[in-house]
């Protein structure tokens, strides 16, 4: 389990996280939602360890994050996906998720190896192992900063805006694959996205945050009924 406590994180006189405290179980698909601006991505930049809380602390499994280099927080077991896929557009998609597995979990090349093809497997991309990265449509390489993110073998893994720029059924795909990541292989998922329809119907629960605090957190059918996130969204102006 995640646990943060009272996590604060200010930039100059800024408080773009507020005194938050929240809980993902293990096994536990939660969504981030909140206005631009409201502190999502600070959020998760201090479990990772980029940007370390001002105050309050972060465990996992009751290891204390807090404070710890990203690398440090990394080998705990916890990954990051990226809005834009971080791959190596020269290489190929089994390359790409190798490297996780070799660098992310110290696994030496064989291993890895076969590690990645099951990874690639997981996440339906099996066909294109031996495919250039920089032939992949942007679907293709979502599915496989996800499969990258798997080979490293984690316990907690946090997605960054992962669903936007697809169609529904690309959507439908990516949603399915962090359902299975989550519920399959026993991996916690703390996922921001903007597609409100997307995190509302794959997630268990959903946490709200309004300039830095969070206003609300509880199942999707609850959330959407909150009349300070409703709020939130319409003052916020544009989502
Ligand atoms: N490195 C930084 N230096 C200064 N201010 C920052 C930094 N990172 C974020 N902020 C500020 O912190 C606040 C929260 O930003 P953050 O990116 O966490 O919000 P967000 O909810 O992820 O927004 P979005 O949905 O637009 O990505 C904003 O006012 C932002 O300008």
């Amino acid at each position: 389990m995640l646990q943060a406590e009272g996590v604060t994180k200010s930039f100059g006189g800024l408080v773009a996280v507020n005194d938050v405290s929240f809980s993902v179980d293990d096994e536990e698909i939660v969504g981030l939602i909140g206005p631009n601006g409201a502190g999502k991505t600070t959020l998760f930049n201090t479990i990772t360890g980029v940007h370390p809380p001002n105050q309050g602390t972060i465990t996992l499994d009751g290891t204390e994050l807090t404070g710890r280099k990203p690398f440090e927080i990394a080998q705990q077991g916890v990954v990051r996906t990226f809005q834009t896929a971080r791959t190596f557009n020269e290489s190929t998609v089994l390359e790409n998720v190798t490297v996780g597995a070799v660098f992310g979990d110290g696994q030496d090349p064989d291993a890895a190896e076969e590690t990645a093809r099951e990874c690639l497997s997981f996440v339906g991309l099996e066909d294109q192992a031996d495919a250039e990265v920089s032939g992949l449509n942007l679907a293709d390489r979502k599915l496989l900063e996800l499969a990258r993110g798997l080979a490293t073998d984690p316990n907690f893994m946090l997605v960054d805006e992962i669903g936007s720029g697809l169609t529904p059924a690309e959507l439908q795909t990516l949603t399915d694959t962090l359902e299975r990541t989550c519920h399959d292989r026993g991996i916690s998922v703390f996922w921001i996205e903007h597609i409100m329809d997307a995190i509302m119907g794959a997630t268990d629960r959903i946490i709200v945050l309004d300039q830095g605090q969070k206003i609300a957190d509880g199942p999707p059918e609850e959330v959407r009924n909150d009349e300070r996130v409703t709020e939130a969204y319409l003052g916020g102006g544009d989502e």
